[in-house]
C-alpha cells in the first residue's frame, strides 16, 4: 500500500514539473525571434547632440591601437624675426661701426677716405656701391659741417639704406590662380643654388614660415642626387604636418618629382607647393637643361609664381658668380642669403641686389629652424650701426 501511495506521488512531482517547463518554454517561443530585442546602441554619442570632433563609432570597438601622431611643432610668428635676430648681425655690424667712427674725425683726409673704402669692399659690398657711397658721403658730411655723432650718425643711415633700397618688392608672391578647369591651382616656388649654400635647410625654413602663414603646404625633394635631402626634407615636413612629395631611388628624374608633387598640391588642395633642387651641375648647359625642364613641368600643372636663389653670405665673390650663372638659366624672383650670421660680409646684400636687380627676400640668420627672416631694409642698416 504505501509503496502504491509513494508512486502516485512521484508521477504528481513529475507531471508538476513538465508542466512548468512546458510553459516557459511556451512564453520563449511567443516571444519570437531575437530581432524584437531591443537594439544594441554602439553610437559612442547621444544621436541628439553632435558627435565631439573626432568621435568615431570605431573608439569602441577593440581595434589595434594606431602609434601615437607626433607633437607637431608651432612655428613662431614671422613678423619680428629679424628684430628677433638682430644681435647675430653684430659681425656685420662692423662695416656701420667702423665707418661712423672715421666719419665723426671730421675733416676727413683722403687716408681717411680711403679707409671708408677699404671697409666697405672688405665686406663685400662691391666696387660700384662702394663710389657711389662714397660720393654721396663726401657730399653730405661737407654740408652737414659738422662731427656730431648723430648728425653724422643720421646721413649714414640714410645713405647706406639708399643702397639697400627699401623700395624693392620684397614679397613672395604666393597668390592662387584659377587653372582652365576652373579650380585653383597653387602657387609654386622653385628653390635653387649651389649645394652647400643651405638650400634644403632654406626650404624646410620656409616650409614653417608659411605654416606660421599659415598656409597649407606640400614641399617636393626632387634633389634626387644626393639621398640625404629627401630625409631631411621629410624631417623638416613632418616637424609641422607638411607632406614631402619624394622618390625613393637616388638618382631619380627631378623634374618627374616636382611634377609629382605640384599634381598631389592640386589634389589635396594646398595653396603652396615648394621644390627643392639640386644645382650640382657644374656646366651651364647641364645645369639650364635641368632646371629649365622642371620648370616648364611644374609649369603645366600650376604657374611657378617664385623662384629663389638660396646664396651662402660667407662665398663673397665666388657666391657672386654663382648667382649670375643661375640668373642666366632660370628667372630669379627673389634672393635667399644665408649664414649672414657669423660673417663680416654682410654687404653682400647690395653687390647681389645690384648686380642681379633682384631684391633679397629672406635671410638666414642661424642654424634653429626658426631662424630665417624677412629681409626687411631698415632693421638691417640699423643693426649695422648699432
Ligand atoms: N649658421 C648658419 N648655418 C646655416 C644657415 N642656413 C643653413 N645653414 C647650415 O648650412 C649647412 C648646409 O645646409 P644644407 O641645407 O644641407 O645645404 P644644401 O645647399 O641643401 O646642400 P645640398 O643638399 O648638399 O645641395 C647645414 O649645416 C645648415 O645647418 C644659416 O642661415 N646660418
Amino acid at each position: 500500500m504505501i509503496w502504491i501511495l509513494i508512486a502516485v506521488g512521484a508521477l504528481i512531482v513529475v507531471a508538476a514539473i513538465v508542466g512548468a517547463v512546458a510553459l516557459t518554454t511556451g512564453r520563449r517561443r511567443n516571444r519570437g525571434p531575437s530581432a524584437t530585442l531591443p537594439p544594441v546602441d554602439i553610437s559612442p554619442y547621444d544621436v541628439d547632440q553632435p558627435p565631439a570632433e573626432g568621435a568615431t563609432a570605431v573608439a569602441l570597438e577593440e581595434a589595434p591601437q594606431a602609434p601615437p601622431a607626433p607633437t607637431l611643432e608651432r612655428p613662431e610668428p614671422v613678423a619680428g624675426r629679424m628684430q628677433r635676430l638682430r644681435a647675430r648681425l653684430a659681425r656685420s655690424g662692423t662695416i656701420g661701426q667702423t665707418i661712423l667712427s672715421i666719419l665723426s674725425r671730421g675733416d676727413l683726409k683722403e687716408e681717411d677716405w680711403e679707409e671708408i673704402e677699404e671697409t666697405l669692399l672688405l665686406a663685400d659690398v662691391g666696387i660700384g656701391p662702394t663710389t657711389e657711397l662714397m660720393d654721396h658721403l663726401r657730399t653730405e658730411t661737407k654740408v652737414l659741417g659738422t662731427t656730431d655723432a648723430q648728425a653724422v650718425r643720421g646721413v649714414l643711415r640714410a645713405e647706406l639704406l639708399k643702397l639697400v633700397d627699401p623700395t624693392m618688392d620684397r614679397t613672395l608672391h604666393l597668390e592662387p590662380s584659377l587653372g582652365d578647369d576652373g579650380q585653383p591651382h597653387p602657387a609654386t616656388v622653385l628653390v635653387v643654388g649651389v649645394n652647400g649654400t643651405g638650400k634644403t635647410t632654406t626650404v624646410g625654413k620656409l616650409a614653417r614660415v608659411l605654416v606660421a602663414d599659415d598656409h597649407d603646404v606640400v614641399l617636393g625633394a626632387a634633389d634626387t642626387f644626393r639621398a640625404a635631402a629627401a630625409d631631411q626634407l621629410s624631417t623638416w615636413g613632418s616637424r609641422v604636418g607638411v607632406t614631402v612629395v619624394r622618390s625613393e631611388r637616388e638618382g631619380a628624374d627631378p623634374a618627374a618629382v616636382a611634377f609629382d608633387a605640384v599634381k598631389h598640391g592640386r589634389e589635396v588642395g594646398a595653396d603652396v607647393v615648394m621644390v627643392d633642387t639640386a644645382g650640382r651641375l657644374q656646366n651651364k648647359a647641364g645645369l639650364m637643361d635641368e632646371l629649365g625642364k622642371i620648370k616648364r613641368v611644374m609649369s603645366r600643372e600650376a604657374p611657378v609664381r617664385e623662384v629663389l636663389l638660396v646664396l651662402d653670405a660667407t662665398t663673397g665673390q665666388n657666391g657672386m658668380r654663382q648667382a649670375q650663372v643661375f640668373a642666366e638659366v632660370v628667372d630669379v624672383t627673389g634672393i635667399v642669403l644665408t649664414k649672414l650670421d657669423g660673417t663680416a660680409k654682410g654687404g653682400i646684400v647690395v653687390a647681389v641686389q645690384r648686380e642681379l636687380g633682384v631684391p633679397v627676400k629672406f635671410v638666414g640668420l642661424g642654424e634653429g629652424p626658426d631662424d630665417l627672416a624677412p629681409f626687411v631694409p631698415e632693421e638691417f642698416v640699423d643693426a649695422l650701426l648699432s
